[in-house]
This record gives C-alpha cells, sequence and structure tokens, in this order.
C-alpha cells in the first residue's frame, strides 16, 4: 500500500470496535498514523493487542500490529488529532456525552448511518449539540468493511463545510486501495448513508423471493429517486444522490450479501420475522430504525416515497408481501424522470 499523506503523521482515536471501526483503524496505521482503537469488551480488545484480529467481528482478517486497542475511553482520546466515530446511531449520543470534553479542539469524523428516533437528528448534528469547539465531518460511502480489510479498491466521501478538515483526513485515509473524495453537503451526504440501508432491506427481501435482474433494476432506481427527494426536501443538494455517497452506497448495499441491512431483508424475504432475522445477525442493521423514523417524517412532511411506505407496510402492519407489490404495480403511471418531485 502507498499511502498518500504526504509526511504527517497523527494520532488518530477510533471509537467503536464494531467491523467499521476495526476496518478504519487499518487503513489509518497502514498510512503510517498511530491508532487507538476503543472497545468496550476486553476480550476484543486483547484479540487486536495479542492477535491483531477482530474475531468477533471480522475473523480471519489481519488487523495492522501497530493498532493498540483499550476500553479506557479517556486513555484512548488523551492526545488524538482526530477522532473517527462507529458507534451504531443507538448509542451514539451516549458515547458522545461520555466522551465529553475530550472532543473539544479536534476533528471528529462520524461514520455512522443511522437517524436518532425523536429528534431525527443525524450524527453529526449530535456532535454540534453535544460538543462546543468541534470540527465536524461525516465520512460515507460504498464501504463495506469486509471489503476494505481484504484491501479490495474502495473509495468514499469526507463531507465538512470545513475545506481543510476534508483535506486533512483525505491525506490520513488516502491510499492504493482506498480514495477519498470530498463534499460540502454534509447533510446530504450523511442522509444518503442512512436512507439507503431502508432499500438494502427491500433488496434483500427481493432477493430471497427470487427476484430477476429487471426487479433489482426497477427497484434500486426507483430507490435512488424516493431518497433523493426526501432528502432535497430536507435542505440536501440532489447532485449529492448521484455521487459515491448517493447511488454509490446504494447500489453496493443493494446488491451485497455483506450488507447486514439486506441480510435482515433476505431473512424477512425467506418467511423469518423481524426478531429472528436481527436477533440471527448479531450485529447493527440501522435500517430498520431508519425505516421507522423516515416513514414517520415522510408523512408529516407530505414526501411520496412508496417503497418505504411498502416495507413499512409489510415490517410494521403485517400486510402480504404479493398483494402489496400487486397493488403498487397497478397504481397510477407516472413518468420516469420526474425524478425529484411527486
Ligand atoms: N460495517 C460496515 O461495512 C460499515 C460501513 C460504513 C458505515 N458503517 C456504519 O458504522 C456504524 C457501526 O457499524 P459496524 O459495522 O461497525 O457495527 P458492528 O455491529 O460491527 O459493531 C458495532 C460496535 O459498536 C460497539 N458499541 C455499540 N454500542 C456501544 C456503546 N454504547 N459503547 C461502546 N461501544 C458500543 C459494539 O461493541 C461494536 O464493537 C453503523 O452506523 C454502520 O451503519 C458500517
Ligand atoms: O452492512 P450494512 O448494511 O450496514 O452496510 C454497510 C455499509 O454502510 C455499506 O456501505
Amino acid at each position: 500500500m502507498t499511502p498518500s499523506n504526504g509526511s504527517r503523521q497523527y494520532t488518530i482515536a477510533i471509537l467503536g470496535g464494531g467491523s467499521f471501526g476495526t476496518a478504519l483503524s487499518d487503513i489509518s496505521a497502514n498510512n503510517g498514523h498511530q491508532v487507538r482503537l476503543w472497545m468496550r469488551n476486553p476480550e476484543q480488545v486483547q484479540g487486536i493487542n495479542d492477535d491483531h484480529v477482530n474475531h468477533r467481528y471480522l475473523p480471519g482478517f489481519s488487523i495492522h500490529p501497530s493498532v493498540w486497542a483499550s476500553t479506557d475511553l479517556q486513555t484512548v482520546l488523551a492526545d488524538a488529532d482526530i477522532v473517527l466515530i462507529a458507534i451504531p446511531s443507538k448509542s451514539f449520543r451516549s458515547v458522545v456525552q461520555q466522551a465529553g470534553d475530550l472532543l473539544k479542539g479536534k476533528i471528529v469524523v462520524s461514520t455512522t448511518k443511522g437517524i436518532e428516533p425523536v429528534t431525527f437528528d443525524l450524527m453529526s448534528e449530535i456532535l454540534k449539540e453535544e460538543v462546543s469547539d468541534i470540527r465536524v465531518g461525516v465520512l460515507s460511502g460504498p464501504n463495506l468493511a469486509k471489503e476494505i480489510v481484504a484491501k479490495a479498491v474502495t473509495a468514499s466521501v469526507i463531507a465538512s463545510e470545513d475545506d481543510d478538515l476534508c483535506e486533512i483526513v483525505q491525506g490520513v485515509l488516502h491510499c492504493d486501495y482506498f480514495r477519498v473524495y470530498s463534499n460540502h453537503d454534509v447533510y446530504g451526504v450523511e442522509l444518503a448513508g442512512a436512507l439507503k440501508n431502508i432499500y438494502a432491506i427491500v433488496t434483500g427481501m427481493g432477493a430471497a423471493m427470487k427476484m430477476g435482474e429487471n426487479t433489482k433494476s426497477m427497484l434500486i432506481t426507483r430507490s435512488l429517486a424516493e431518497m433523493s427527494r426526501f432528502a432535497v426536501k430536507l435542505g440536501a443538494n440532489p447532485l449529492t444522490f448521484l455521487g459515491l455517497a448517493g447511488v454509490g452506497d446504494l447500489i453496493a448495499t443493494c446488491t451485497s450479501s455483506l450488507s447486514r441491512n439486506y441480510q435482515v431483508g433476505y431473512a424477512l424475504g425467506q418467511g423469518k420475522s423481524l426478531k429472528q432475522a436481527e436477533e440471527a445477525l448479531q450485529q447493527v442493521a440501522e435500517g430498520v430504525n431508519t425505516l421507522c423514523q423516515v416513514h414517520q417524517k415522510a408523512e408529516e412532511l407530505g414526501v411520496y416515497m412508496p417503497l418505504a411506505d411498502g416495507l413499512h407496510k409489510i415490517i410494521f402492519e403485517g400486510y402480504d408481501v404479493q398483494q402489496l407489490v400487486k397493488s403498487m404495480m397497478m397504481k397510477e403511471l407516472k413518468t420516469d424522470v420526474e425524478f425529484m418531485v411527486r
């Protein structure tokens, strides 16, 4: 691997020792930075420090030996220049509150793809609410953790209004298998990362039901139309949805069995209950909570989201999938590219 970050070496704290936090720690260490990984489980800490493997989340993959893990949040954050957060959205605020003033003055990048219930806050909004004087960015894109640790050629997007932050994070993570683009549309990049999980559940379900390529293509394309329509209504830049964080991540997540959201959909399509699907996964699939938040918000705002609405009907309102699909196909006809409007 060839890092492209020039000479500056940073101390990077990564909060969250699941699949994505571990993948980010591996890239950062490969690029010559000092990496501290905060994990809450002492056995997993030992696995990283002694075996250089995350036995629970990324078994079989070697992580760079210089990654140092700890359960002590204070030690991990103490002299970090940059903090990358990969904590599921449901615990994000509480972890940020725990870190508190230790985040002050630092570059803090959320990599979490979810929406907080009740507030409808995205993670960058939580960071700004909880800590004053921090420089906030968001990393999102088609970034399946297992492919990254296997060093498959991958690209991502760092979004921030702070150009200097974007440049620093691009330099920190960029190497010959990981390319990082920048974007000023923080809200759009972050919302896209959360929204695509809904549609990965839809296509996972379709895959289990043996959908063909025509169906898959229809679902992904109409998903892009409705997620863009929703995000634009909330103030996102429509062009973001044509980039890596939008259509890029939608394609990766809606077509890969590595995606946990796709796996939840697949289990539902096999006739399993949501509880069974989530229990079998034993990892975070953000899409179910995102579906609930988006369904409610779309109703409040009057945004037309037939696929999200249909999925909500199947999972939470007891509708029969085949009947629902038939009724959706028989709805009033529309033009193809009235992309951002109803
Ligand atoms: N895995 C990927 O491919 C990927 C890629 C990009 C973004 N993301 C996003 O990153 C976030 C994390 O996903 P992941 O794949 O790493 O999940 P994961 O299920 O693999 O791991 C979650 C990690 O968070 C930790 N955690 C949960 N609650 C915690 C708390 N209260 N305090 C401390 N640690 C806590 C768990 O112990 C675990 O280590 C999600 O929002 C996901 O959408 C994941
Ligand atoms: O495994 P998922 O479904 O959480 O998706 C992981 C990443 O978001 C893909 O970019």
